[in-house]
């Protein structure tokens, strides 16, 4: 089979279904929220840790089995409930109308999975298994939000501000003569031992070195 296709989607405001309202599902919806997406929960039952959610206004819950209607208008569905019939009629529902499906237990049954994620400001790392060993998964993600520390944020940010000056300021050749000298682990490492002005300080000056 050939590898999964792995891309960032924008789920800001997007409608996204959920349904269950287990241990998986917490997992599933905490992630979601946290991408701004619009999630609604189909289950008789939550854990109280998605009732909060639910009681905070944060997402919605309607608590019943699950019936085709729901998939409505989700662009996303979720199917994490135990029950293996229910589970195959969400695939089969969500696949019949284009909607990407995710179900919890069955690779088979999904069009996608879930990677383990880091974020560190812009900077964004999805780590898949393929479905091998979420385990795995999970332990990549660790080492590398070990590699990749705090000071991403600010080293990102910093290098999207130069980057517009530069592209407008500075010929093609002279770029990457810049970006090679910013990206070259100084930078990075003044702003890790909290010296942001001094990082500044070599970014200003290798702009000022290659302007006519
Ligand atoms: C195929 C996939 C489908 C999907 O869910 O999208 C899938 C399937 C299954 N996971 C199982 C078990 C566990 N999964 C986790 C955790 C995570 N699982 C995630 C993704 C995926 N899991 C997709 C593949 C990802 C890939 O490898 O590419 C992560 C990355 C993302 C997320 O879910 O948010 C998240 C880590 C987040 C992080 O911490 O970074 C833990 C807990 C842990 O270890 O922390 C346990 C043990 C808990 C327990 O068993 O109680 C089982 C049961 C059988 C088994 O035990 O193996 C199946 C079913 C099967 O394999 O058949
Ligand atoms: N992908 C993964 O990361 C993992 C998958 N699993 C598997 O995923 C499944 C779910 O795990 P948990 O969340 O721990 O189970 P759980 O038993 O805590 O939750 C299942 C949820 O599904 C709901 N549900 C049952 N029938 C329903 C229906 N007809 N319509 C709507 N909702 C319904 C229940 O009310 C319950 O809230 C299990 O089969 C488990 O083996 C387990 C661990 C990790």
């Amino acid at each position: 089979m050939p590898q999964y296709y792995p891309i960032f989607m924008d789920l800001k405001d997007q409608s996204v279904l959920v349904v269950g309202g287990g241990n998986v599902a917490l997992r599933k919806v905490q992630t979601l929220l946290s991408h701004g997406a619009v999630v609604r929960i189909v289950s008789p039952k939550v854990l109280p840790e998605l009732r909060t959610l639910v009681d905070d206004r944060t997402c919605y819950w309607l608590e019943k089995e699950y019936s085709p209607e729901d998939i409505g208008e989700a662009c996303l569905v979720f199917s994490c409930t135990e029950n293996e019939e229910v589970n195959q009629q969400v695939s089969l529902d969500a696949k019949t109308h284009y909607r990407p499906v995710n179900v919890v237990d069955d690779p088979e049954k999904c069009s996608f999975i879930v990677p383990s994620i880091m974020e560190r400001g812009d900077l964004n790392i999805a780590v898949s298994t393929g479905g091998s060993s979420p385990i795995v998964a999970r332990q990549i993600r660790q080492e590398l939000e070990a590699l990749y520390g705090s000071e991403m944020k600010e080293y990102l940010s910093l290098l999207k501000v130069w980057r517009t000056k530069v592209k407008t300021s500075l010929p093609p050749e002279k770029r990457s003569v810049f970006w090679d000298r910013i990206t070259d682990g100084e930078v990075r490492k003044l702003i890790q031992e909290d010296r942001l002005s001094e990082a500044e300080g070599v970014i200003k000056q290798c702009f000022l070195s290659l302007l006519d």
